[in-house]
């Protein structure tokens, strides 16, 4: 490890400027270029469009000068100053990577446009990669060529995107609804994203592998100024902890640092983009919260600020957007931070705002300390006895919580349990309810000719008391004695008659054939001597009577029996929707 570096470095903002070629659309429309650098100064110069001087416009369009740390001219291919990709990493990116090896906290992070070149600078294309990825590839390039054994490196990833003031994680799959993460500040981490992924890399192979999973991850879409456009800031972060272990002294030396590389989603105007819906939403965020950078920006580079007066030092609006919050340490405090103002090379109104707001960054100070801790093997030791101490404990409440989870589990199966007895139960109830409708449906339809005999049976009877009431209303009058010697009753017939009825009548049923009485005349001839016996009369009625007595003691017998076996059975009902009353 290279001997330890000052502990407490204040230094300037490092801006850098690049712009980019025409692109194909711009080429068909004969665009004229805007832009000139000079890479002996590091000048850029913001030429006036040539139809600018329209007498009835009312803007004022002038070439403008800006200095930068440095000018990329990637503008020509051709141009022997043309800075590709690697130009652009070797000239900070390398750098800033040796100040991570030193033990200090760095951000990248690139402004400009929407279309304007950032995604290309920060991740660039597989086959021109960006400083990102050649970043991490020479961090594992150093590493192995690390010569000392006692040194033990960690490095960890984590990639979010900050997206309509939303923080969400993109090495985890995009879930529906998305999951937000929440920020937090605490006292020893600062402002951090709680529960974000930081998967552990062991070469850069992995790190690609992160790198591809969150680029699909994030959100993007085609505007009118470019196909791909983020509209997202995506904020890429390696943490690399270096433990050093000295023999000689007994001691353990830990560093860490962070790299923060950040692709800024694009500045816009509604107008140049033609944004609608969702789009116009989503570009209204961005610029709310590039505003609020760049009034933080302004807040940091403000002169007054060097003065150390606490009021003005607590009037920058870091907490008006979740970006500038995220970014507080880089901007103001402890981190080396590098900005890398992206432009196009053809909008004047677009690329002086980006080159105003580069300018102003160039004036922020930001004072980076190296994060090193070191600690002897007998405080080493006490640190990790007290670790263990927390695991043991923390193992204890991780038991305890299982356990409690256990039995929510076994109370739960036996409610499960019982739930599905009664189901149970219920079906079986169910079966047998069916198997008794069954049973008496088929003991109806047995009954069925039963009752039509029994019914039968009813109607004989009751024709029969009908008959014996009739006989009883109309009692039978014995012929007299000498009406026996008529002619009609040679036959041995008896003729009947009920005053005021035919003969005929009574003779057309045999077993209805009852003796005629004489007619009224004849009877009432002579009473005493028509041998007509009162006594008779009354013993006969009293006969039928009792018979009659008898029949309907009978039927009131039968009609109970009748009666007590629908109630038996319990078919009052099954016989009375079949016609049985
Ligand atoms: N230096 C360059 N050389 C070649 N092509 C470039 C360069 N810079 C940008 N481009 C091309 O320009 C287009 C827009 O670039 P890029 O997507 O990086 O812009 P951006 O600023 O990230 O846009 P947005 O803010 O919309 O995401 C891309 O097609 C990209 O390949």
């Amino acid at each position: 490890m290279a001997a330890p570096p000052p502990v407490d470095d204040p230094g300037n903002v490092k801006v850098v400027v690049r712009c980019r070629a025409f692109l194909k659309r711009e080429k068909e429309k004969g665009t004229q270029c805007l832009i000139r650098m000079d890479p002996a100064t590091q000048k850029t110069t913001l030429l006036s469009p040539a139809d600018s001087d329209n007498p009835n416009s009312r803007k004022i369009y002038e070439d403008k000068e800006f200095t930068f740390d440095k000018s990329f001219w990637s503008h020509d291919m051709e141009d022997p100053q043309y800075a590709h990709q690697e130009d652009v990493y070797r000239s900070f990116g390398e750098e800033f990577l040796d100040h991570n090896f030193d033990g200090y906290h760095t951000c990248i992070f690139a402004y400009g446009q929407t279309g304007s070149g950032k995604s290309y600078t920060m991740m660039g294309t597989p086959e021109q990669p960006g400083l990102i990825p050649r970043t991490c590839e020479e961090l594992f390039e150093r590493i192995q060529q690390e010569p000392s054994p006692n040194t033990n490196y960690h490095v960890h990833v984590s990639y979010f995107e900050v997206y309509n003031e939303h923080v969400r994680d993109l090495l985890t799959p995009r879930t529906t609804p998305p999951i937000y993460l929440k920020i937090r500040e605490s006292q020893t981490e600062g402002v951090y994203v709680q529960n974000l992924t930081e998967a552990a890399v062991r070469n850069y192979a992995d790190v690609e592998r992160l790198m591809k999973i969150g680029d699909m991850s994030r959100t993007t879409a085609a505007t009118k100024m470019n196909d791909t456009s983020s509209r997202s800031h995506a904020v890429f972060t390696i943490r690399l902890k270096q433990i050093t272990h000295s023999l000689l002294s007994d001691e353990t030396i830990e560093r860490t640092a962070r790299m923060r590389l950040v692709d800024l989603a694009g500045s816009e105007r509604a107008k140049s983009t033609e944004a609608t819906g969702a789009r116009l939403k989503e570009g209204g965020q961005i610029n709310k919260s590039l505003t609020t950078l760049g009034r933080v920006i302004a807040a940091l580079a403000d002169p007054r600020r060097q003065n150390k007066n606490r009021r003005t030092r607590d009037v920058v609006p870091y907490r008006d957007s979740v970006l500038t919050w995220l970014l507080k340490d880089s901007l103001g405090g402890n981190s080396k931070t590098a900005m890398v103002a992206c432009i196009a090379p053809a909008d004047y109104e677009e690329t002086l705002s980006t080159l105003r707001y580069a300018d102003q960054a160039k004036r922020i100070r930001t004072r980076a300390l190296v994060n090193q801790d070191s600690m002897s093997s007998a405080q080493r030791d006490a640190q990790i006895k007290e670790m263990e101490e927390q695991i043991r404990s923390l193992q204890v409440s991780v038991n305890a919580a299982s356990q409690r989870k256990r039995e929510e589990a076994t109370e739960l199966d036996e409610y499960q349990r019982q739930v599905s007895m009664m189901q149970r139960l219920m079906q079986e109830n169910q079966q047998l309810s069916d198997c008794k409708i069954k049973a008496l449906s088929s003991e109806v339809e047995e009954l069925r000719p039963v009752n039509a005999a029994l019914r039968g049976e009813i109607e004989a009877l009751r024709r029969h008391l009908a008959l014996a009431l009739g006989e009883l209303k109309n009692p039978i009058v014995l012929p007299p004695p000498m009406a026996m010697e008529s002619p009609e009753l040679e036959n041995g017939e008896f003729a009947y008659a009920k005053p005021g009825t035919e003969r005929g009548m009574a003779g057309e049923g045999k077993e209805n054939d009852i003796p005629v009485l004489p007619d009224d005349e004849d009877m009432s001839s002579d009473d005493s001597d028509s041998g007509y016996d009162e006594g008779d009369h009354n013993d006969l009625a009293m006969e039928l009577q009792n018979e009659a007595n008898d029949f309907l003691k009978d039927l009131s017998m039968f009609k109970k029996k009748v009666g007590s076996d629908v109630e038996r059975f319990g078919l009052r009902q099954a016989l009375h929707e079949i016609g049985v009353n």
